[in-house]
Parts: C-alpha cells; structure tokens; sequence
C-alpha cells in the first residue's frame, strides 16, 4: 500500500468522528468535509512558507519525520520549523497526530526517519533525559501529573532530578518560589489540594526547574475553568516574550492557542494541511468551519 493510500483510509475511519471547535465544543465533521480535509493536504504548505514563517535561523526544526508507535506510523513526511522566542500551536482533528509530534520531539515514539533539530544539535535519537538535560527541551504534560501526596516543594524537587545534586535541584526551586509567590504560599500544602489554576502552574514550574530553551506543551487548557485558562496563558506568553522561551503547542482549544501563537501549523492524518501566521489562520474561512466552530 502507499503512503497517500494509508493517508486517505485513516482519515477516513478517525477525522469524521469529530473536531473540536472553539472552547473545546465537540462538534461532528461530515465525509464531505473529511474529503476537503484529505484534498487539503495534497495542497500543504510548501517548503518556502515553513521556512519563511521561522525566519532565517530556526531554533526548532523538523524535517521530514515518519514516526509512530511500534510498527503504526502516525506522522507521514512531517516538517515544522519554529524560530528562538517564537511561539508556534498544532490544531486539527482528534487522532491528526498533534501530540505525537510532542512525543517524536521528546523522544516518546518510534523515529523510522526524518531528524528533528534543536538549537543546532541533532537531537532525533537522543533519550528524553539527554533531550531535557543537554538539549533544554522540556515536556509539560496534558493534566494530572503532579505527585499528589507530595507537597509542592518536593514536586518542585522532582523536576530536578536531573541536576548534579539536590542542592542545584533546590536552589533552582526557589528561583521558581521567587517567580511565582502563588505557588510560594502553597510550598508546604499537599499537590493534591491545589487548585485546577494551581497544580497547572505547578505542571508547568516543575519543567522549568531544569532550566529549558524549548517547551512543549501539551492541551495546557485541558479540564480548567475559564479564569484559569487566561491564567496559564499569561503565564505561558510570559516564558515567550520576557523569558524568551520557545514554545510549540497542542490546544484542542484551536481559538486561543492560534491567538497565542506566532505559527499556527493544522495536522491532518500526520501530515500538515495548512500552516501560516496565528492570526492568518484565525481568518482563514475553512479553519474558522472546522476548528473554531464556524
Ligand atoms: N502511546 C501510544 N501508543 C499507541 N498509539 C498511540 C499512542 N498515543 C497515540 N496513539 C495513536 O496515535 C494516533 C494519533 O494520536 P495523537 O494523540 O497524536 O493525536 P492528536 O491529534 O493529539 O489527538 P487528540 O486531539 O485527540 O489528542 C491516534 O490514532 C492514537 O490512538
């Protein structure tokens, strides 16, 4: 079977379940529209466009990748570049691949070929603890994973567990105390009573103990209430613009990770559909139709 053949039957047993438009509503997507989506991709973006929307010196690249778990191939001739400080989000359907890209990044996947760059290192078949520790690439994980019966401070701990010793480990958490006082005040309290807003906060800061260039987030408004949606965005558009991190997302949440984002890149059965500015892809009519609920 070739590629397109595989292309087009996943497409068509998984993108027609359902979409998720804006606010995570779920809402069905027809086999027409499945069939738009496959006639999409043969038109993806070119080269040129990826490379233009990076600008000249990607930190984040890339290219070519076929990964997947075991012998499933998920992603298909995947390319993506994302400059230093820049902020770049993956929308499209349940099942399109988003998170594997997340995965194949951090090294949670089968590579069978493609290379993915960072910060000029050749990072493709590094471990996940290298990729942490000496390529500053950090995972933050969908929800539920804090260790609730530790307090704070010792999840704080864990996420440096990476470092020489646990006095580097500490001293590194209490530069995270100093950032954010919120989660100062709740050192000592158990995770598990944390706020939805908090224990994200503290998904998040446990990554940041190690001190990454890259962050890759995965569905940061997953199960939180709106006022702390905004709240984990704030956080997020602050590591980017005053911290001059780079971040590269997943948000079923398609309206405010493409408001966030610099770069916004829509995945179709493992393969790009479109990619363009967040703002160009917040104005395109067929990404408002499928993914921003109409
Ligand atoms: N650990 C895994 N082992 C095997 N298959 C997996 C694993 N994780 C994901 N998959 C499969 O890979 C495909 C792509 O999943 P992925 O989670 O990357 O999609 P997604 O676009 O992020 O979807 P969603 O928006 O629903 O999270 C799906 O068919 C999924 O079942």
């Amino acid at each position: 079977m070739s590629d397109n053949e595989h292309e087009v039957s996943v497409t068509v047993s998984e993108a027609r379940i359902s979409g998720y438009g804006s606010g995570g509503v779920e809402t069905v997507i027809s086999v027409e529209e499945v069939v738009k989506q496959v006639e999409a991709i043969a038109d993806g973006p070119d080269q040129a466009r990826i490379d233009a929307l990076a600008g000249p010196d990607p930190y984040l690249s890339i290219e070519h990748l076929k990964a997947g778990y075991g012998k499933m191939q998920i992603l298909h001739d995947f390319s993506l570049k994302v400059g230093k400080g820049q902020s770049c989000c993956l929308i499209g359907p349940n099942g399109a691949g988003k998170s594997t890209v997340l995965h194949s990044i951090f090294g949670f996947t089968n590579i069978f070929s493609g290379k993915v760059d960072v910060g000029g290192q050749d990072v493709t078949h590094y471990s996940s603890n290298e990729k942490l520790k000496n390529a500053g690439i950090a995972y933050i994980l969908q929800d539920k994973s804090v260790f609730g019966g530790m307090t704070v401070e010792e999840n704080l701990w864990m996420g440096g567990y990476l470092k020489e010793t646990t006095a580097e480990a500490k001293e590194a958490a209490e530069k995270i105390f100093e950032k954010y006082p919120r989660l100062a005040a709740r050192r000592n309290h158990q995770a598990k009573v944390l706020s939805g807003g908090e224990r994200r906060l503290l998904e998040i800061s446990r990554a940041l103990v190690m001190e990454p260039e890259v962050l890759l987030v995965d569905e940061p408004s997953i199960g939180l209430e709106p006022r702390f949606i905004d709240m984990v965005f704030e956080i997020l558009d602050d590591l980017q613009r005053v911290e001059g991190k780079t971040i590269l997302m997943v948000e079923q949440n398609a309206k405010k990770g493409l408001e966030f984002a610099d770069i916004g890149y829509v995945l179709v059965s493992g393969q790009t559909a479109m990619a363009g500015t967040g703002e160009e892809l917040l104005a395109n009519p067929e990404v408002g139709r499928l993914f921003l609920g109409g």
